[in-house]
């Protein structure tokens, strides 16, 4: 199977060379040129399977330039010895009788980009000796919170590799900013931007689509790589949840084989929620993709409208790792439903970079009307799900999760579906510990790690162990930019 960027089919590539780019040289993403369908027995045959053993079924199929046996090596390391705090990896918790969550943070960083940058770092070196590269990789990343420390700890130390993270000042939880100034490894490097996420995000994509600093790394030995989502390797791995939840609820016997689903995913960038098509679009009976937002609801508009517009107030609020304006795979999902018309991505991506602004043609919005359904909920909400899924149901969420939930209970008051459905919980609430413990009605909450303690005797609950542990860890990085001076950060991080 080939790769092709988003805004030129012609540049096509294996998938070791997509997941060792990152991104096409154009800017565009590289995408699956077909999609690989499931056997009809496919279903069947992983329902008895290990998390590890669906992730190595399910990424043969898109991946020819691995074997099954580095494959299966991989997964092993990724979600094996320990790593996850559950056998399981991703356990499906019933919540009531047609709701289920998919609890993707039992990783080491505690939010669902575990699930895929676990594995990346393992894609990406085997991709670096297939194509005898024999330069460092140097992976910059932009993050509102969750990515940076995952893909931190992902590729802490890994041979051959520099991780460079850049998070918007100001626009994460104390914990996330903690979690990521602490990070130990040789190879790691950290640095704030002053602005927002999306500020950190295009000064990244920036860099990448620099001549200059491309030559100047070269000459240093390094090329660069991505760990966003933009990255291939980052969404394949979540694919594999998706697949495993509807076995897991099959083994359960809570659906039969063949029954529909829906799936309501908190998404910032879309990556996570593209996942979900592609695992529709491989065979899996999910009705509706149901997309949640904060109050930065630009998706919540355009997949209603079929009009993409970014221009309009960034809100930092409660669930900081959704607050996003320009959502990156959104790109995938055009090119996807545009029949793979890179003229048309280009251009809608080129109005988007202009004006900001964009809208799809009326075939592209018939059809993400009929795949999706969208809502937001706001801070104020938020909160008040948090309190009455504690009070009701004895479940702690974090503020993403409660979104995902208001989203739904909308969406099934508006339309009267009660299709079982599958929430995505995407970080432990102990991540979001200060505005968790603000929903249970605490007036006063501890500053910094003393509200991990707060929240714990709460509920009863324990802390997950690697933020626990964060009160014994030195903070290594304290460096902020504006994001007219990240080159230079770049450089100064490799020296
Ligand atoms: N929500 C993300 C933002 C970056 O998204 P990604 O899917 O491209 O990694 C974060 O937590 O950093």
């Amino acid at each position: 199977m080939y790769y092709v960027s988003t805004r030129n089919k012609g540049d096509r590539r294996t998938a070791s060379e997509a997941i060792e780019k990152g991104l096409a040289v154009d800017g565009g993403l590289m995408t699956p040129e077909v999609l690989p369908k499931l056997s009809h027995n496919a279903l069947d045959t992983m329902r008895d399977m290990s998390y590890q053993q669906r992730a190595v079924y399910v990424m043969n199929a898109y991946l020819d330039d691995f074997t099954s046996s580095e494959l299966t090596a991989y997964a092993a390391k990724a979600y094996g010895g320990g790593k996850f705090d559950v056998k399981e990896v991703a356990p499906v918790r019933q919540v009531d009788s047609n709701t289920y969550c998919l609890e993707l943070w039992h990783g080491p960083t505690c939010a669902f980009k575990d699930m895929a940058l676990q594995m990346l770092p393992h894609l990406l070196t085997a991709s670096l000796k297939k194509n005898q590269e024999t330069k460092t990789v140097c992976i910059l990343v932009a993050t509102s919170g969750d990515t940076g420390k995952a893909a931190l700890e992902g590729f802490r130390d890994v041979d051959k590799t520099r991780i460079l993270v850049f998070y918007p000042k100001d626009g994460v939880s104390a914990i996330q900013e903690l979690q990521m100034n602490t990070q130990e490894g040789e190879n790691v490097g950290v640095c704030s931007v002053v602005g927002n996420f999306d500020d950190a995000q295009t000064g990244v994509k920036k860099l990448f689509s620099d001549a200059s600093l491309r030559e100047l790394l070269e000459n240093m030995g390094f090329f660069l790589s991505s760990a966003n989502s933009i990255n291939w390797g980052r969404v394949l791995p979540q694919i594999v949840y998706y697949i495993s939840a509807y076995c897991d609820l099959m083994r359960e016997e809570k659906i039969q084989k063949g029954d529909p689903v829906n799936v309501c995913v908190p998404t910032g960038n879309f990556g996570n929620i593209l996942a979900a098509y592609y695992a529709k679009e491989m065979g899996v009976p999910i009705k509706k993709l149901i997309c949640a937002s904060n109050s930065n609801n630009v998706l919540t508009d355009f997949l209603k409208t079929g009009i993409y517009d970014r221009n309009r107030t960034f809100y930092n609020t409660m669930s900081p790792s959704m607050d996003i304006l320009i959502s990156s795979n959104l790109e995938r999902m055009l090119f996807a439903l545009s029949g793979h018309d890179d003229a048309q991505v280009r251009e809608y991506m080129a109005q988007l970079n202009e004006t900001g602004r964009y809208e799809v043609s009326k075939s592209i919005k018939d059809q993400l009307g009929k795949l999706f359904a969208s809502g937001y909920c706001d801070d104020a909400q938020t909160q008040k799900v948090i309190g009455a899924m504690w009070k009701g149901h004895h479940y702690l969420i974090d503020p993403h999760t409660a979104v995902a939930f208001d989203v739904l209970d909308q969406y099934r008051k508006e339309s009267g579906d009660t299709t079982p459905a599958i929430v995505v919980s995407t970080a432990s609430p102990f991540k979001f510990c200060d505005n968790v413990l603000g929903a249970l009605g605490v007036s006063h909450v501890v500053e910094g790690t003393g509200a991990l303690d707060q929240l714990s005797k709460l509920t009863g609950i324990s802390a997950p162990a690697p933020l626990a542990g964060l009160k014994e860890k030195r903070v290594r990085f304290h460096q902020s930019v504006t994001k007219e001076h990240m080159k230079e950060q770049v450089l100064e991080m490799l020296l």
